[in-house]
């Protein structure tokens, strides 16, 4: 007899559902059968509790651990084909490494409609061109019909046809369209909506590339050199280098052979100049997946990729989880980002997950920055990764050097000291562009009575509430409360309430009165709240007239701003003496980011770097040597102090409303994790409990275990053991919990 194409129906379907519990739920399939057989990756609707839920088979078996008898059946598969393997392995392998639940970890790496049980498939659109017959029609035939013979002259003219919705928009109708089909003389095709292949024969270039430099050709060549296999590389490049042109190169040799680019970037809202640019470069359709898509856009992007009929995918970090029919490079820009990280759910990042992606697929990755994280530098330093160096920048100037201002004793005027002023005023005089990079929004830290010191507080955090004019109020930037402003010191009743310290509006707000001819552009989370505001502002500054942009960080990543020369940084000593370990690598990776916006074309830049700390070593180091440097001593340090990335951690976070359920829990999961840790002689350090740096968060109590090791297969070993610890723990019901592994902040 010969053997059946489908597997065998197996007796038990091991579905992971969306609940946070760490185990899959055994059914029995249902009758009908999907028509490829019972396989993993199918999703099914099943009776979870009182609800039906959509999950995804994980596994094809013959028992279960439960009676046959006792086991519901699914109630139907919603696949004809299984989701993608590569993704359904990501899935999995992320699960395993984050300690999280397998049924989450699908549930948040797949889109909403297919959450919903939406099947995945490419929404179409019509596509009208002209036949044979048609090309040879002459006019006076559809004599009777005057716009019939115009719809056909308009279509003749467009080799490659029109949508419908062009046409529709023309004033042309449907019945139009379908005379001429009746009459043999258009067709009509239906192609996918997202990523419709590009017409056969045209150049892949819309674009010409640049001819690279000496540098940025041996990086590209040497990434070529292995195209087939895992071949992790860590493009470090200074500011300005040209490092988006190495990737578009590499993109187009990758395409070339009809495989698929995967690149991720930190926030496409706030790069949409980065977007465009290989819109502009590439022929193929580039597919974006960032937040501001509706869910069926996203479902569109996703299935073009995992069809391989989208060659390009560009998205920020949940974008890794999308799954490539043809992968042929991951590339990760500004792998620094800390947007990267996935601060709750599952904890991830997705620059760590390209690493092992790639791994798994046998591809080239490729992570770039001008200011590598610690983690990366060091593995390119030892070896791991390819290290791949781009000393200069492709126009004409260096990266300016940090010049650190003493503020000791200074007068200032909304945050600048004079002398300050005085260099602000000169480069407007000479026509240029000025950007002030201070790293708060508002107006003002907080609001301060002068009579008694009383300061405005929330009252759900351990933290001052903001100052903010636009609109007037109060607000915590921890938990979003607000309050509207006080007349009076709800203390001491005095009238004199003074803002305390500076934010960006009332930076802005001082430039604005010392420099009435130039425009101010404010730009943070405020100020580009509506949809494309940054965007018209970015492009308003690019047409060149003297200006001045106040802003955040949202302005150091990644902005080709070729007509700014002066860069100030406001204040430079928030995360010098921060008790976090990780501040000191983030605060040099911002400064240098945000100096790497200066002097970037025709003109040299310089940067102003206002401190208290002038004689700070880290500071210096960086102002009189560059991060490079800087970053082998925060290594030196790291190693010294036993710390990541010579270190492996993992922060378990234990958060309730009342203080004493957290205490009670910390302490019991301490004391076991200890016993099991000596028991297993496991070389795992645990530390703590401790209260979190800030205790009280919307109104909630903070409290943190940290477990420390050397290996990894250890630290997991402990975590794993700790998580199951918590889930058969009945104190910690009471408690929310999660486990950070890698943690990026101690927060
Ligand atoms: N080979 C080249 N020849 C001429 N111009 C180039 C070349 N490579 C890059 N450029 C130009 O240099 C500028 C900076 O390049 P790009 O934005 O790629 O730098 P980057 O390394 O990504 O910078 P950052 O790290 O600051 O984001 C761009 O305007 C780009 O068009
Ligand atoms: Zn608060």
């Amino acid at each position: 007899m010969p053997e059946s194409p489908y597997p065998p129906t197996p007796c038990v379907l091991g579905v992971a559902v969306p609940s946070p519990l760490r185990r899959l739920f055994d059914y029995r399939p249902c009758r009908e059968a999907p028509s490829g057989g019972w396989q993993p990756g199918l999703r099914v609707r099943v009776p979870f509790g009182r609800r039906e839920v959509v999950g995804v088979v994980v596994e094809c078996r013959d028992g279960s651990a439960l009676p046959l008898s006792d086991l519901r059946p699914v109630a139907s598969c919603l696949d004809a084909a299984p989701l993608p393997a590569d993704w359904l392995w990501l899935c999995r392998f992320a699960a395993r490494y984050y300690q999280h639940a397998l049924g989450d970890t699908l549930h948040q790496a797949m889109p909403g409609l297919l959450r919903q049980g939406r099947a995945l498939e490419a929404r179409t659109r019509e596509r009208w061109s002209v036949t044979a017959a048609g090309h040879r029609e002459t006019p006076s035939s559809l004599g009777r019909a005057p716009r019939q013979a115009e719809l056909l002259a308009m279509l003749r003219q467009h080799p490659h046809g029109l949508v419908s919705q062009a046409i529709l928009a023309q004033s042309f109708s449907r019945d139009q369209l379908r005379a001429l089909a009746g009459k043999g003389l258009v067709a009509r095709h239906e192609e996918p909506l997202a990523a419709s292949p590009a017409a056969e024969g045209e150049a892949r270039l819309a674009e010409p590339a640049l001819p690279l430099n000496r540098e940025q050709a041996s990086a590209l060549a040497a990434i070529h050199e292995r195209l087939d296999g895992f071949h992790p590389c860590l493009l470090h490049g200074v500011t300005g280098s040209g490092k988006t042109e190495v990737y578009l190169q590499l993109i187009e040799a990758v395409i070339a052979r009809r495989r698929q680019a995967l690149v991720l970037v930190p926030e496409i809202g706030l790069t949409p100049q980065t977007l465009a640019r290989f819109r502009r470069r590439f022929r193929a359709p580039v597919v974006a997946l960032h937040s501001g898509l509706t869910d069926h856009e996203r479902l569109d992007a996703w299935e073009a990729a995992a069809s391989g009929r989208a060659p390009i995918v560009l998205g920020t970090r949940s974008a890794i989880f999308t799954p490539l029919a043809h992968p042929g490079v991951i590339i990760v820009d500004e792998e620094h980002d800390g947007s990267y990280k996935q601060q709750d759910g599952l904890r991830y990042h997705a620059r760590d997950l390209a690493v092992a992606r790639a791994h798994h697929h046998r591809i080239p990755l490729l992570l770039g920055s001008a200011t590598p994280s610690l983690e990366s530098l060091q593995r390119a330093l030892h070896g791991d990764y390819r290290h791949l160096r781009l000393t200069r920048r492709a126009s004409r100037h260096a990266p300016a050097r940090l010049e650190l201002v003493d503020l000791r004793g200074r007068r200032r005027q909304g945050g600048l000291i004079p002398p300050v002023i005085e260099t602000v005023r000169e480069t407007l005089a000479a026509g240029h562009q000025v950007l002030v990079f201070i790293n708060r929004r508002g107006f003002a830290p907080t609001l301060a009575c002068h009579a008694c010191g009383w300061m405005a507080e929330c009252d759900h955090c351990d933290a001052r509430m903001t100052l903010h004019r636009q609109p007037p109020l109060l607000a915590c930037h921890h938990c979003d409360r607000r309050r509207a402003l006080p007349d009076a010191c709800p203390d001491c009743g005095s009238v004199d309430l003074r803002p305390l310290g500076s934010g960006t509006e009332r930076i802005e707000e001082t430039l604005a009165s010392l420099f009435p001819e130039v425009a101010v552009h404010r730009i943070d989370r405020d100020s580009t709240r509506r949809r494309d505001a940054l965007e018209q502002m970015l492009t308003e500054v690019r047409r060149g007239e003297p200006c001045l942009l106040v802003g955040t960080q949202m302005l150091a990543k990644g902005h080709h701003l070729p007509h700014v020369t002066l860069v100030v940084v406001v204040n430079a000593d928030a995360g010098l003496y921060a008790s976090d370990f990780r501040a000191l690598e983030h605060s040099a990776q911002l400064l240098e980011q945000v100096a790497g916006r200066a002097g970037r074309a025709a003109h040299p830049g310089r940067v102003l770097v206002q401190t208290l700390h002038t004689d700070d070593p880290h500071l210096r180091l960086l102002a009189e040597r560059g991060y490079d440097v800087l970053a082998g001593q925060l290594l030196e340090e790291r190693r010294a102090a036993r710390l990541p990335p010579f270190r492996f951690l993992a922060l378990l976070r234990l958060e309730a409303p009342h203080e004493a359920a957290v205490v009670t829990l910390g302490g019991l999961a301490a004391e076991a994790l200890r016993q099991r840790i000596g028991e297993r002689g496991l070389a795992v350090d645990c530390l703590g409990p401790v209260p979190a740096p800030m205790e009280r968060r919307q109104n909630r109590y903070h409290l943190q275990l940290m477990l420390a090791a050397d290996r990894r297969s250890q630290l997991h070993e402990a975590g794993a053991w700790l998580v199951a610890w918590l889930e058969a723990c009945p104190e910690a019901r009471r408690v929310r919990w999660s486990l950070d592994i890698d943690p990026q902040t101690l927060a």
